[in-house]
């Protein structure tokens, strides 16, 4: 039995009549399931609980994108007792990307119910206060969790994506954010015991996968079942150097350039002396001061071809 959550919005209102194809080839295939729509934000993650909290095995598959992935793994009860498939209707897609799972509709959904194959991934947290949230991809705080802030609220990305350029709006926000941009002090403590000072950061995000920002291969060594994350921090160097660095990322020669830093943790302790946007896995997370990065116990079962 298939639990599917489908955000009937994501890929700018496309996700509903994605679903209809699935939806077809599910009832050809005689396959018993459950759809389970989602009709606000954060709805499915209540949707995830509701079917997660009687402690059995579930097989969820997510249609929508990286922020409806976010929203079901947030809710998820057991992450070892779940085996979650996913078809990929998003904009950005770094969730698929960097488990190398099909972007193809089609094919994607002939892996999640026949493949018979599957990987155990890590799953990042960030905790603030007296707060948690979980992340498959990444969570950053700064400059790109900024560009999520300012894309979620722009009505230009609404636009841009029915005419599908969702893209430029990450370009020109990106841009403008940087250029808006105040970098700050910043300390970053290892569970090795290591610290970091920076004086002017611009970012620090914690990769579980290589990509984010819908193809910014921040970190290229970063594996999900590593027991690992890669902490990125660009800073220390000016405005103009640290735009050099943003077309660079997307193939991730950068790593070797002035100003990024990159290491591999269990746990990264971040305070910044100013309260910074903060993201998890694109999707926007209020602003703090303070935080701590690091991994679940357990691992979660992903469907793969
Ligand atoms: N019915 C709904 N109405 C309004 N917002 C919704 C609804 N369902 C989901 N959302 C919100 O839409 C946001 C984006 O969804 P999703 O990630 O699935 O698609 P996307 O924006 O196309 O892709 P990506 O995150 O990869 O750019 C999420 O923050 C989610 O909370």
């Amino acid at each position: 039995m298939y639990d599917f959550i489908v955000n009937p919005l994501s890929r700018s209102g496309q996700g509903h009549s994605i679903w209809k194809t699935v939806e077809t080839e599910l009832k050809k295939e005689n396959i018993t399931y459950e759809v389970h729509f989602t009709a606000h934000r954060r709805h499915a993650t209540s949707i995830a609980e509701e079917i997660t909290k009687d402690g059995k095995e579930h097989t969820l598959i997510v249609l929508g994108g990286d922020g409806t992935i976010n929203e079901v793994i947030n809710g998820i009860k057991y992450l070892d007792k779940c085996t979650l498939g996913y078809v990929p209707t998003g904009s950005s897609n770094d969730f698929s990307r960097g488990l190398g799972l099909p972007c193809d509709i089609k094919k994607a959904v002939t892996s999640v119910l026949h493949s018979g194959h599957s990987k155990l991934i890590d799953i990042g947290t960030i905790r603030y206060r007296n707060k948690k949230r979980r992340f498959a991809v990444s969570s950053g705080i700064g400059y790109d969790a900024a560009i999520c802030h300012t894309v979620c609220i722009s009505k230009l990305k609404v636009f841009l994506n029915k005419i599908k350029l969702g893209k430029l709006a990450y370009v020109g926000v990106s841009l403008d954010r940087l250029y808006h941009c105040r970098p700050a002090g910043m300390t970053v403590r290892l569970d090795s015991g290591q610290e970091f000072h920076y004086k002017r950061a611009y970012f620090a995000a914690a990769m579980n996968l290589p990509y984010e920002g819908g193809g910014c291969k921040f970190c290229p060594g970063a594996f999900c079942d590593d027991g690992l994350l890669d902490l990125i921090v660009i800073a220390d160097v000016p405005k103009y150097r640290a735009l050099a660095i943003l077309p660079v990322v997307f193939s991730g020669g950068h790593t070797h350039m002035k100003g990024v830093h990159i290491v591999k943790c269990r746990e990264a302790q971040i305070v910044s002396d100013n309260p910074l946007p903060i993201h998890t896995d694109g999707e926007p997370v209020f602003l703090q001061r303070k935080l701590t990065m690091a991994l679940e116990p357990e691992r979660l079962k992903i469907i793969i071809p």
